[in-house]
């Protein structure tokens, strides 16, 4: 299955924000989107997944055009940048919610084990995130949308997350967006750059510098 999303246009006011914005998301492959702040990579993802409404855009699953918004069609999950489940929800409630074993988790991460009677609260940031990033990989959408998913997480564990996206993604289309830009262009099958206001297909890493992305000699 494939995923397009082709001539975005999107003002805040007077604002341009992105102007006729082109990208791909393929099953089997991680998408990565890097870009500066403020450049509208969350945008483009509340976009792709039908929360705000642009100007313009069309969507396209398997090249045909697709009128509804997505998060209608059940086959999209989306993590956004800032929490995705209620701070007051016990952790297994929501594993139980989103229908993931929480065994299997505990498989993963033992250390949540303390937290089996908790409230997302409780955890800290970075637990929480590895909790939200986890139920997004482990749910059945054929689209997993992830808008800074490695913020506040630690090296070990984002070696653990990694290692799950990585096994996850044969039967899904992942796009991700993060400032922790090595992780992006490790995990990344296609690497998209947004900057002022358009999308660049990246064939080579050198380009992020070329683009003034990164710093010259940065890689
Ligand atoms: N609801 C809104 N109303 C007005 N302007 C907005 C709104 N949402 C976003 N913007 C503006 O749109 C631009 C793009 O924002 P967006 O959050 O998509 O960028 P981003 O690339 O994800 O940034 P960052 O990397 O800093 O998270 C910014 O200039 C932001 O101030």
């Amino acid at each position: 299955m494939n995923f397009e999303i082709d001539n975005v246009d999107l003002k805040f006011g007077s604002k341009d924000i992105l102007s006729g914005i082109y990208l791909k998301a393929e099953e089997g492959k991680i998408t990565g989107i890097l870009g500066p702040n403020g450049s509208g990579k969350s945008s483009l993802l509340k976009i792709f997944f039908g929360s705000l409404q642009p100007q313009n855009k069309l969507i396209r699953i398997n090249s045909k055009p697709v009128l509804k918004p997505l998060y209608t069609s059940g086959l999209v999950k989306y993590l956004p940048q800032h929490s995705l489940i209620p701070g007051n929800l016990k952790i297994k409630k929501a594993f139980d919610f989103y229908k993931i074993g929480w065994k299997e988790f505990l498989d993963h991460f033992p250390k949540f084990e303390k937290y089996a009677s908790a409230n997302m609260h409780q955890l800290s940031g970075g637990e929480k995130r590895v909790a939200e990033i986890y139920l997004s990989l482990k749910s059945p959408a054929k689209l997993l949308l992830m808008d800074e998913p490695f913020s506040h997480v630690a090296p070990l564990y984002l070696e653990q997350l990694t290692a799950i996206i990585r096994s996850e993604k044969s039967g899904k289309a992942i796009v991700m967006t993060d400032h922790m830009y090595r992780h992006i262009t490790e995990l990344a099958d296609d690497l998209y750059l947004i900057k002022n206001g358009c999308s660049r297909k990246i064939q080579h890493l050198k380009e992020l510098e070329e683009y003034h992305y990164l710093n010259p000699g940065t890689l």
